[in-house]
């Protein structure tokens, strides 16, 4: 047996002797081969609301199930929030070895790691303009794990180090960049692993209609919940989902199942660059719901040419209606539809900031926005003149990347520069093709508008009433 096998026989045996149930129609599989590490397939014919496996909330990793918890205080953690405190948790229980509850589970969870926060420079030069370079956030996380964790790490020292003479001296190494590397390694599991853990009884207050505020989601512990963690995801094969119970965690089949497939949870419809930065993977058909983004400087770079006084005064204006943003999402799409796919917040800026004084006094002055839906001819050309700007934007064209293959030999290291650097070509590619399909478009109707000098104005309808497809939050 090999030490993979060995460790997810051993990981096993803990949940069942930890209190789990796991079903035995399904088992922890090696996929090492397809690039996804471990993932958990179906053995048998599965029925829909099947259980898979309970895991006891005892069994989740948890700032609250750690000791750690018992011995500092709640003020520390909370001044730490969910995501450093984990990061804590984790590092301590880590860095308890053997001893510590979760060791087995430690021993399934990845080393290595191919998010973007760990590729080289060279290798993220590959992703050429994509916005995603600039979400990666490792000097902030330094940053934050450097002037917030070190400090709470040396102030509990003896506790976190307990038993360690050099306690002290231990904790003060923890700003080297091995350590650094190490929390980064911890914020990474957190990232593609953890979920947000719903409590046992909701304390969260729901409005009339039932909803709870985004803002008290965001505020639930993170939890790792082992065996949960080892099913990969795909968005369109989605065939599981993890219920919360008062004592347990109880994942199960939202689908039928068949002999041989595997079992998916859902890390949401995300655009390829995000599924990279997140979780260091991507797959074909999340091509679909892929974006470029249209940063605002480019905007106003190509206004400022024009009429930089009048630009100023707008921005105000737009910025007091909440419509100014850093940037602004353009989706992929089949066939791409403009009210679809292009952020009707930025179809609004554009015409907003384009209009005649004369209209732009009378909007402002009644506290009103313009309608996407009525988009001039000055408003598309405008939009597909930025387009292309943001398209040059990338080292290559679309065209050269295309008539260019770096696709790694399939047997390759998924860790290797060449799998990276086609991970990330298959990315810049991706937010190309939106380009050059928004470019196309919005040229079809600046010439069925009559060019910019026509006054032409058009109501773009795809038949549907709504706002346009809901773009996905940066
Ligand atoms: C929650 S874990 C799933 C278990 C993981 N495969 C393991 O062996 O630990 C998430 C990680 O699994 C991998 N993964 C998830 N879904 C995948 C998929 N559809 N294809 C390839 N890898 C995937 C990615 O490395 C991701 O960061």
């Amino acid at each position: 047996m090999t030490d993979f096998d060995g460790a997810s026989e051993q990981f096993l045996a803990w949940l069942q002797r930890s209190g789990a149930i796991l079903s035995d129609k399904i088992e922890l599989r090696d996929l090492r081969d397809c690039h996804a590490g471990r993932g958990v397939v179906a053995t048998q014919d599965i029925e829909v609301d099947e259980l898979l496996f309970r895991i006891p909330r005892s069994s989740v990793l948890s700032v609250e199930n750690s000791i750690l918890s018992k011995e500092i205080p709640k003020a520390t953690f909370e001044y730490l929030g969910p995501w450093l405190s984990l990061i804590l948790v984790m590092l301590y229980e880590y860095k308890n070895g053997p001893s510590s509850n979760w060791a087995p589970y430690f021993n399934v969870l990845p080393t290595r790691f191919n998010t973007l926060m760990f590729w080289e420079e060279d290798e993220l030069d590959q992703l050429q303009a994509s916005a995603v370079r600039n979400k990666i956030g490792k000097e902030e996380a330094d940053e934050t794990f450097t002037t917030q964790l070190v400090p709470v790490i040396e102030e509990f020292a003896e506790i976190i180090f307990s038993g360690d003479e050099l306690a002290k001296d231990r904790a003060k190494e923890m700003r080297s960049p091995e350590n650094l590397e190490f929390m980064h390694k911890m914020g990474s599991l957190i990232m593609a692993y953890a979920f947000d853990i719903e409590p046992a009884e909701s304390k969260k207050e729901a409005d009339e209609e039932g909803y709870v505020s985004e803002e008290e989601d965001e505020a639930l512990p993170k939890g790792m919940v082992p065996m949960a963690d080892m099913l990969n995801a795909d968005a369109d094969r989605n065939n599981a989902r993890l219920f919360y119970e008062e004592d347990s965690l109880s994942m199960k089949a939202i689908k039928p199942i068949k002999a041989g497939e595997e079992v998916f949870n859902d890390y949401g419809a995300l655009p390829r660059s995000d599924l990279l930065r997140r979780y260091g993977y991507i797959t074909d058909n999340y091509a679909q719901y892929d974006v470029v983004e249209i940063p605002l400087e480019l905007i106003s770079a190509a206004l400022q040419e024009e009429n930089p006084g009048r630009y100023k005064k707008r921005m105000e204006y737009l910025e007091e209606q909440d419509l100014v943003e850093t940037g602004y999402d353009i989706a992929a799409g089949e066939p791409f539809d403009i009210q679809e796919c292009i952020s009707p917040e930025l179809i609004m800026l554009v015409q907003a900031l384009l209009m005649t004084d004369a209209d732009f006094e009378s909007m402002s002055r009644s506290g009103k926005l313009p309608k996407p839906k009525r988009m001039a001819a000055r408003d598309a050309e405008f939009l597909q003149r930025v387009v292309r700007a943001r398209a040059e934007q990338y080292g290559t064209t679309l065209e050269e990347d295309l008539g260019t293959s770096n696709a790694p030999a399939p047997e390759s290291d998924c860790f290797s520069k060449g799998y990276r650097y086609a991970m990330a070509r298959a990315v810049r590619i991706g937010e190309k093709k939106i380009l050059k399909a928004a470019e196309e478009v919005l040229g079809k109707l600046v010439q069925e508008l009559g060019g910019s000098n026509g006054a032409g104005k058009r109501k773009i309808s795809n038949g549907s009433s709504g706002p346009g497809k809901k773009l996905r939050a940066k």
